[in-house]
């Protein structure tokens, strides 16, 4: 393909000459903003912007509102010492570039997008907030994975880096992961559901290594797979990464997951298995790669083998890092974005449930109501009912934030439909 002289001009950018001095991250006392933002301007959080003829959706604003906040916490720990670089790798209209300049205060962000007829529209964002000589951003036009690939051949690696494709990231992560610092976040997005859901197995197993079969969690399982995805490239590479949070959101539908890089391999990969549903009993159960062999369910009708699916190898650990959830929320609160309903979402609510779900006691899946009220043969529980009666009887449980009507819990499901008979028997 032949490369353009803005494409050209792009690659030659490296961040000691973008930045004022590599060193000396600077204190951001100048900021430039237009009085009057332009006629059409969206705005998210306070930052306003043209989205212009780019891909942008309104619904993904909790999404961005979750990668500002995890990296405005990263930042904040990385201290003032080193300068804070983001890469937002496919950035349409640039306003993740924006928020993270604007919200996260980067002290450098590179926006990309394979689109040179975006450069209007991204450099006219990037601009109203802040104009050369003081400006902290860059804008190429360059495919994503020779970006990465060019920053990390010139041992220039980001804190945090954002992928947001069409379809799924699974062809970038690897890039990513090497473009990125240690101990750097890397933001990822599929939009693959039919993979998530098991519509599409081959194109799973090339995709993230994970053969998915259709199981009554998928977009959970949707997760799980991207997470496992970035955890074998990373092991690939000699690295291991944990997950801050996961995210899936109904627009889209949508699946996101922030992963923490790690220095190190792990001795095979930790929390990276297999997920066995068994129909006939509805029971889940997480197996290793040691296990393979007696993956089977102690149900009666264990000897239909057509009850069992088995799905992955995908991460079978816990979604989110609680202690780092609860530090978004934290500051969610401090700025007023707790309480306040944007498209539709809490993020109160949605931090909530998702620190709930980091309890590492949860096993992987969740179970709908109408599924234990028909095993049960009795009518819906009331979902806090029920979570508080498993709660009380010894069980972690709570709501899950993928399945509307739907609870996560280690309690198995012979004794889940017996405390939903009782219940039922109390009313
Ligand atoms: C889903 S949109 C990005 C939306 C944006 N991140 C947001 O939050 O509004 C995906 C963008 O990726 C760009 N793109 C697709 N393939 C790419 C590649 N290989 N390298 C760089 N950009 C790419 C597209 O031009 C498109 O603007």
């Amino acid at each position: 393909m032949a490369i353009s002289a803005a494409a050209a001009a792009a690659a030659a950018l490296s961040f000691p000459r973008a930045l004022p001095s590599p060193l000396q991250p600077r204190r951001h006392r100048h900021r430039r903003r237009s009085a009057e933002p332009p006629a059409c301007a969206h705005s998210e959080r306070g930052v306003t912007f043209d989205p212009g003829s780019a891909f942008y959706r309104s619904d993904s604003a909790a999404g961005r509102d979750l990668a500002v906040l995890a990296a405005t916490l990263h930042r904040r720990a990385a201290g003032p010492s080193v300068p804070f670089l983001c890469l937002d790798a496919m950035c349409g209209c640039g306003v993740r570039a924006l928020r993270y300049l604007a919200q996260v205060g980067a002290d450098f962000v590179w926006a990309n997008d394979a689109s040179e007829a975006l450069r209007p529209v991204i450099v006219g964002n990037l601009s109203r907030f802040e104009r050369a000589p003081d400006r902290r951003w860059a804008v190429s036009h360059l495919d994503a994975t020779r970006l990465l690939s060019e920053r990390y051949l010139r041992r220039e690696y980001f804190d945090v880096i954002d992928v947001d494709s069409f379809g799924g990231d699974a062809a970038y992560i690897r890039a990513a992961l090497l473009a990125l610092r240690i101990g750097g976040l890397l933001y990822l997005t599929s939009t693959d559901w039919r993979s998530a859901r098991g519509y599409g197995s081959r194109s799973s197993l090339s995709s993230y290594g994970a053969y998915i079969r259709p199981v009554p969690y998928p977009n959970e399982v949707g997760l799980r797979m991207l997470i496992g995805g970035a955890a074998r490239e990373a092991a690939i590479l000699g690295f291991h990464i944990t997950p801050l949070f996961s995210y899936y959101a109904y627009h889209g539908p949508i699946f996101r997951v922030m992963v923490q890089l790690h220095n190190g391999k792990q001795d095979g990969i930790s929390n990276y298995g297999f997920i066995c549903h068994c129909k006939s009993c509805g029971q889940s159960r997480t197996f290793g790669f040691d296990e393979l062999g007696q993956i089977t369910c102690g149900c009666a009708d264990k000897i239909d083998p057509d009850s069992i699916t088995v799905v992955g190898p995908l991460w079978t650990g816990p979604l989110h890092d609680t202690t780092f959830l609860t530090e978004m929320l934290s500051l969610a609160t401090e700025w007023g974005w707790a309480n306040t309903i944007e498209n539709g979402v809490s993020l109160e609510k949605l931090l909530d449930t998702m620190i709930e779900e980091s309890d590492s006691r949860l096993p992987p899946g969740y179970i709908r109501l109408d599924e234990i009220a028909s095993r049960a043969k009795v009518n819906s529980p009331p979902l806090g009912t029920l979570i508080n009666s498993l709660r009380k009887e010894g069980y972690a449980a709570c709501r899950s934030h993928i399945g509307a009507n739907a609870i996560k819990t280690n309690c198995p499901i012979e004794c889940c439909l017996d405390v939903a008979q009782e219940i039922r028997n109390l009313r």
